[in-house]
């Protein structure tokens, strides 16, 4: 095993979207200090799909909060796209988490009371595109992702699996540069989450947006372009 330090280079040479650099968190815990991240530190290429997978209670979740600026770290640096993202005022952090990042997590999270395609529309409404245009790109990217006949449905009418790639849809609908999943298709049976994980990985080529997923799946890992181990809070490559 082998530790990823700043200065690796990232795979097939490419541009490198994120640098982190010597990242930690601590909690406190009744029982003392939990050191969570304990220096972690990793290279993400454009376009690149990383899967970080690890024992559970490792950090790896923490990490993906951090990386997203949803929570803040102790210390330690992330530039992405060249820009000390840790360091920004929260209200800059919301206007970066909008414009470049996208999450997808373990639940759908979507809106129970909003349609398919009003769902995927809203991160664009909120960045200010007219009505008409945010669902034309919304309604696109449900028909790439097999879903046109479900636009109108509401979640409740949606299954697991499609209620999951609508929550893809969304998370892509504004062509973050970088893509956090957070086990995206630990929800799904083994059959839809496959599913489910091809279109996500083929939706992201498409987008060129680079992806960190969190996943338990050593089959779903192996179809990603590099491995990541969370172990001891830090990131190594075996
Ligand atoms: N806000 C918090 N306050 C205190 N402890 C926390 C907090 N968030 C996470 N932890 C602790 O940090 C550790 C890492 O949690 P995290 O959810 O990041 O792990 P994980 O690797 O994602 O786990 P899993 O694979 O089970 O989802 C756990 O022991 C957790 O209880």
């Amino acid at each position: 095993m082998s530790e990823i330090t700043a200065g690796a280079p990232v795979a097939g040479g490419s541009d490198c979207l994120l640098e982190v650099t010597n990242l930690h968190k601590s909690f406190s815990a009744p029982a003392g200090e939990l050191h969570i991240l304990q220096g972690l530190a990793f290279e993400l290429a454009e376009g690149e799909f990383l899967a970080v997978v690890g024992e559970s209670g490792s950090g790896k979740s923490t990490m993906l909060q951090i990386l997203g600026t949803l929570e803040r770290p102790d210390r330690g640096e992330m530039l992405l796209d060249g820009e000390a993202i840790e360091s920004l005022s929260s209200t800059r952090q919301a206007h970066l988490r909008n414009e470049k990042i996208g999450f997808v997590y373990q639940a759908h999270h979507l809106i129970p009371e909003l349609t398919a395609l009003e769902n995927v529309a809203l991160p664009l409404l909120v960045q200010g595109l007219p009505e008409k245009d945010a669902q034309l790109r919304a309604s696109a990217l449900l028909a790439r992702l097999g879903l046109a006949a479900r636009e109108s449905h509401v979640p409740a009418r949606l299954s697991g699996g499609e209620a999951q790639r609508v929550a893809v849809a969304r998370a892509l609908v504004t062509s973050p540069r970088l893509l956090l999943a957070d086990e995206p298709t630990g929800n799904l049976d083994e059959h839809t989450a496959q599913e489910v994980f091809v279109l996500l990985q083929a939706l992201c080529r498409e987008e060129n947006a680079a992806v960190v997923m969190v996943t338990h799946s050593m089959a779903l890992a192996r179809s990603c372009d590099r491995i990541l181990y969370l172990h001891d809070g830090r990131l190594i490559q075996r």
